[in-house]
């Protein structure tokens, strides 16, 4: 945050609760309050909202809160009959640039509402590692905000706005770690780069996957580090609606069993995640060292959702109209999960239907693909996207940890996994996310 834009707590009208010891903590936590209000000013500033709040908290007792009103302007764009809400996607079209930090924003609106609302997730969201919602690739460059544990409780913005032309300059990452993506420019995304996801990219060049996974313009330097480069698959559509779920019945590779194994490694950070859903997660054991190791949550979080029961769970999910749900951490009955779908598709059987006929193509492309036969497949997710215009597509995307099988070896992709076999149930979960589609239109 620029220096000069640094505003006192008070002259702000902010409020930071909490301990008052002067300690680094509590410097911490005046410092949040200020870039939330900094946040809420320059908002007002640029788009003439009348008011708006954001609260934070911090994990360990203390909280930040801000609350901005400021004088109404209206701007009238040309050619917008009658005002409506703004989205804080929407917001930067009207500045030109996006300089807020939007990065872990898990909005949720309530529709005719001038109210961005805290979400289930908000509240029970993880540390800031994972990214989620609508962000701002530039912004997610910013390393020193990754490790920071604060939270978003809440963030309220008023905007009387009247917007003409509807823009897409931020962007959405619905799974994953924050900090992976960058803009590419020109209609493509930069992702931190992995070998092993490389080596996929490469391989997938020529197989009958290719034209189902985004298209990969290989390794590039950005600020001295190195990204994959590849299309950003939500370039070619209007206000799209944006779907994530992770394949498989699986979510970890053999070797982190392995590794996990001979050198137990306990992570507080996981067993924190764990509480944060169900207190009660964690063995007595685990509640006295205070950790967990990286297969245990993940294998209870592939219990709590659909993976198990599935062969894919629900990451993440955006809609045009702005809001953006990521808390769907115990959502794994085929009802819950349909309901899901349900919502996403806003009713719309010709939606349903390209998407089914996609995912039928899909699964035909990995019957004769020798880079699915021959690769433990986990963690990779279909993307699902659609829009106003009736366009509905699906890829596949994440390889960063979709593994080479040994010379000789193949999968089935179906039969049950036992360690040792590296089944990931990828067709399995396929079949049962094309019957759960299906069930939508069949009444
Ligand atoms: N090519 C793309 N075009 C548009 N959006 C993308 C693309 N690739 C990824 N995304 C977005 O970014 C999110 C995270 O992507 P991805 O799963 O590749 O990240 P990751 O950090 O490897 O995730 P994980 O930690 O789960 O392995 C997706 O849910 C999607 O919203
Ligand atoms: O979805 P959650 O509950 O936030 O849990 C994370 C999720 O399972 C990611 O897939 C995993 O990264 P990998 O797939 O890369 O292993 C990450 O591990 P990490 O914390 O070690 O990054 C987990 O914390």
């Amino acid at each position: 945050m620029p220096k000069e834009r640094r505003r006192s707590l008070r002259e702000v009208g902010l409020s930071r609760s909490g301990i008052c010891d002067g300690s680094t903590r509590e410097r911490k936590a005046n410092l949040k309050a200020t870039e939330i209000c900094d946040e809420l000013l320059h908002m007002a500033e640029q788009t003439g909202s009348t008011s708006g709040q954001a609260e934070f908290c911090g994990g360990d007792g203390l909280t930040a809160r801000g609350t901005c009103r400021v004088p109404q302007v209206t701007i009238t764009p040309e050619g917008d009959a009658c005002p409506r809400e703004m989205k804080l996607e929407e917001w930067g079209e009207v500045n030109g640039t996006l300089r807020r930090k939007l990065s872990n924003s898990s909005i949720s609106s309530t529709g005719s509402s001038t109210v961005f609302e805290e979400s289930e997730d908000d509240i029970l969201s993880d540390n800031e590692t994972k990214s989620k919602g609508i962000v701002t690739l530039e912004q997610l460059v910013d390393s020193g905000e990754q490790t920071k544990p604060w939270w978003k409780l809440k963030t309220i913005v008023h905007l009387p706005f009247l917007v003409s032309q509807r823009k897409r300059l931020s962007w959405v990452q619905l799974a994953g770690h924050k900090g992976s993506f960058k803009s590419g420019g020109e209609g493509t995304i930069l992702k931190k780069f992995s070998e092993i996801e490389k080596q996929c990219f490469e391989r997938l060049q020529g197989d009958a996957l290719v034209g189902f996974v985004p298209a990969y313009h290989g390794v590039v330097q950005s600020d001295g580090e190195p990204f994959l480069q590849m299309t950003d698959l939500l370039g070619s559509f209007e206000g799209p609606n944006v779907m994530d779920c992770k394949m498989g019945v699986r979510t970890y590779l053999e070797g982190e069993l392995d590794r996990a194994r001979e050198r137990p490694k306990l992570r507080r950070d996981l067993y924190e995640k764990m509480l944060e859903v169900d207190r009660q997660a964690p063995t007595a054991e685990e509640h006295n060292q205070r950790a967990v190791t990286k297969p245990r949550y993940m294998q209870w979080r592939e219990t709590l959702s659909s993976t198990h029961t599935l062969g894919f769970r629900i990451e993440g999910v955006k809609k045009s109209d702005g809001t953006c749900r990521t808390d769907f951490k115990r959502t794994r009955s085929k009802v819950d999960v349909t309901q899901v779908f349900r919502d996403f598709v806003g009713g719309n059987t010709n939606i349903v239907n390209a998407y089914v006929s996609k995912l039928r193509e899909i699964k035909q492309a990995l019957n004769t693909s020798e880079f699915f036969k021959k690769h433990e497949v986990i963690g990779s997710s279909l993307l699902f996207i659609h829009d106003h215009t009736g366009r509905a597509e699906v890829w596949l995307i994440d390889f960063g940890k979709t593994t080479a099988l040994p010379d000789g070896q193949s999968l089935q992709h179906c039969t049950p996994w036992k360690e040792g076999n590296r089944e990931d149930g990828y067709l399995w979960g396929l079949d049962n996310l094309i019957h759960t589609l299906a069930s939508l239109v069949q009444g």
